[in-house]
């Protein structure tokens, strides 16, 4: 399986809310698409799901023309699933199994088996009103596996639960990715860490970064030393910039982080000009740039 976007555009009126996106996704693979509230994640999914007409673009399926209906392999659950508290979990699924032309039997044998699956049988015959938060996002996401589709695609799957309901869904999820190729959409780095193997940024309508975590890891990867002082002003931090050693500073009130192109010059430089100068230091930390560097350094340029 292989799905193929090419510079994906969509404008309500005059904004446009994806601009231009393209990237490929693979059978087996398990991508994040991150990025703050209103980057385009939802209208992206959308597209992709058939629910919403792209301004301009292309979304191919293995293959094929551009705008043939690819909703048979693909299954999506919406950022906000409407479900019929007063049915049963069961009947929620034999009832989405009817509509994906499955016969009565073949929803129910399905109905059991996803039911099972996403870890909700035992609930089974409950009514839906009656669920907890990953209770109903683990029948979401059965449903959006009803017809069997190649792919799947959430939106901010776990977004909206607590943190037992997270967990809850996270869990499947890692499970799923065994063999459910999947894209989900989550302004949360730590989720798109844990679970996905891939990202693609998305800030302002436009993919900014894409890669496999390891790739992304290893490029934002930095040497970062933090320092406090009692107080900072900006002769301190004009003086520290001069150091050979320091590549970038950013401030945040009393604490300095600084990325260095070599740690040990660097400590030695910082250590030497706080005391020669008599700065008062509270904190000097040796630490790596994480993704979440990365994150903000992306989505602030
Ligand atoms: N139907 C619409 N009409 C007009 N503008 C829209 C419509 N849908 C989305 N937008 C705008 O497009 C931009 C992208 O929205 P989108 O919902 O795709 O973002 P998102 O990344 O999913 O954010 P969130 O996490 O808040 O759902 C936003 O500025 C939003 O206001």
């Amino acid at each position: 399986m292989e799905l193929l976007i090419e510079n994906l555009t969509k404008k309500f009126n005059q904004q446009v809310a994806v601009n231009n996106v393209s990237f490929q996704l693979k059978s087996g693979q398990c991508i994040a698409l991150l990025g703050a509230n209103g980057a385009g994640k939802t209208t992206t999914l959308r597209m992709l799901a058939g629910l919403l007409t792209p301004t301009s673009g292309e979304i191919k399926f293995d293959g094929s023309q551009n705008g043939v209906d690819i909703r048979s392999k693909i299954g999506y659950l919406p950022q906000h699933p409407a479900f019929y508290g007063w049915m049963t979990g069961k009947e929620f699924l034999v009832y989405v199994g009817r509509l994906a032309n499955l016969t009565k039997l073949e929803a129910e044998n399905r109905a059991d088996h996803l039911l099972e699956q996403v870890g909700i049988s035992d609930a089974k015959n409950k009514r839906i009103g009656k669920y907890s938060g990953g209770m109903r996002q683990r029948l979401g996401i059965a449903q959006a596996l009803i017809h069997k589709p190649s792919m799947i695609m959430l939106d901010e799957p776990v977004s909206a639960l607590d943190p037992i309901g997270r967990r809850e869904v996270l869990t499947l999820l890692q499970e799923l990715k065994q063999d459910t190729t999947i894209l989900f959409s989550t302004h949360i780095l730590n989720d798109a860490e844990e679970i996905s193997d891939g990202l693609l940024l998305i800030h302002q309508g436009q993919l900014v970064e894409q890669g496999s975590l390891a790739e992304l890891r290893e490029k934002y990867q930095k040497q970062k030393i933090e320092l406090s002082f009692k107080e900072v002003d900006d002769q301190m931090i004009e003086q520290l910039n001069q150091l050979s050693s320091i590549v970038e500073i950013s401030q945040n009130r009393d604490q300095l982080n600084c990325i260095v192109n070599n740690v040990d010059l660097a400590r030695e430089q910082i250590l030497s000009k706080t005391l020669d100068s008599g700065w008062q230091m509270t904190n000097f930390t040796v630490s790596r740039a994480t993704l979440e560097d990365m994150f903000m350094e992306v989505v602030n340029k």
